[in-house]
């Protein structure tokens, strides 16, 4: 497996778009899923005829594989429900046009040309984090950073009016530094390195959702963590991915300075990135410690973000079997 963009080198903005694409009309696009699959590229808006007219499924070749699309979107499938007969309507596969590895582009479709991403930087060339911010620092290893980082907090010790040269204080910059690097490892983590080639090909096309899984961040608004757990599904076109690589997912996109509402959105489009499934539902809840330990201080209050693509957003049925399975104890 080879992607072509790393999900951690698109910009907000292009992620946005990534999204957009997958569920707004007039981004519909069809073609032939990828090795002849019955699960086929397409856009996932409900109101949009898919029918590709094919004359492969109406001559009953589908079964081969050989078929694409002759539905709409929504109703083709209805996870854990009524099956898609070999014959019958497919689903339509969920695409991301801004990752031209995933779109199978048959010269009609426009994709979103990429953004050189080398910085310009004397000494910062070959960076490889930070690019999704768009920081002009960058520098070429994490460990790097450490030194300036402790000076950093060596001086808000100070401003603290505390002595950062007594006894308890004197390691605590480097410390800090150190702790800090963690809570935002996911800058130096990519999806390709991550799945490690984890994606499997399976004739399987029914819900796979893996719940509760930890989640720590970082409030990008108050360097404060904010923490909770995060639930994904997906309803596969053929490929599953390693149960565990969700859950490396979470950590690749939690683990960086954060509002939740991205964490939700990057972790639901790396999904689709992975396995090109005919859905992905992301939903997280999460406690935010600067809602609990200052300002309103809400210590009951959990914060829930969902994002829901493909056929999660536009099929009721899928997307309530979802939410059940999420909310079952
Ligand atoms: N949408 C969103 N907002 C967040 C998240 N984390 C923190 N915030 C909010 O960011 C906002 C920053 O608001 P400001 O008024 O600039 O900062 P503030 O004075 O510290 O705000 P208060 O927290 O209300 O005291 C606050 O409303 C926070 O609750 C998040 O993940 N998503
Ligand atoms: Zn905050």
């Amino acid at each position: 497996m080879s992607f072509t963009r790393q999900l951690s080198e698109m910009s907000a903005s292009e992620l946005n778009d990534a999204i957009d694409d997958t569920n707004f009309p007039q981004a519909h696009i069809l073609s032939r899923g990828r090795n002849n699959s019955v699960c086929s590229t397409s856009s996932t808006s409900g109101t949009s005829s898919l029918a590709a007219a094919n004359d492969d499924v109406a001559n009953g070749s589908a079964a081969t594989g050989q078929s694409t699309v002759q539905a709409t979107a929504t109703g083709t499938t209805a996870a854990g429900g009524d099956e898609v007969a070999p014959s019958g309507p497919v689903r339509p596969r969920l695409i991301l046009k801004s990752n031209s590895s995933i779109v199978e582009n048959d010269g009609t479709q426009p994709i979103t040309p990429m953004t050189p991403r080398t910085s310009t930087t004397p000494g910062h060339e070959n960076c490889t984090f930070h690019h999704d911010l768009e920081l002009d620092h960058k520098p070429p290893t994490r460990e790097a950073l450490l030194p300036d980082m402790a000076r950093s907090y060596r001086l808000l010790l100070g401003g603290l009016g505390e002595n950062p040269d007594r006894q308890g204080l004197i390691k605590t910059p480097e410390r800090a530094a150190k702790a800090m690097l963690y809570f935002t490892k996911g800058y130096d983590q990519n999806l390709e390195d991550v799945l490690n080639g984890a994606v499997f090909d399976e004739d399987h096309d029914e819900m796979v959702v893996v719940k509760d899984i930890e989640m720590f961040s970082m409030c990008e608004h108050h360097l404060v963590p904010f923490y909770g757990k995060v639930s994904i599904g997906y309803l596969p076109c053929n490929k599953i991915l390693g149960l565990s690589k969700l859950a490396r997912i979470v950590e690749i996109f939690s683990r960086r300075l954060q509002v939740q509402e991205r964490l939700t959105k990057q972790i639901a489009v790396a999904v689709t990135q992975a396995v090109q499934p005919a859905g992905v539902a992301v939903v997280v809840e999460g406690v935010h410690m600067c809602m609990v330990m200052r300002g309103v201080q809400k210590i009951n209050s959990k914060t829930v973000t969902s994002t829901m693509l493909g056929v999660f957003r536009d099929d009721p049925k899928t997307r309530e079997e979802f939410l059940n399975l999420v909310n079952s104890k």
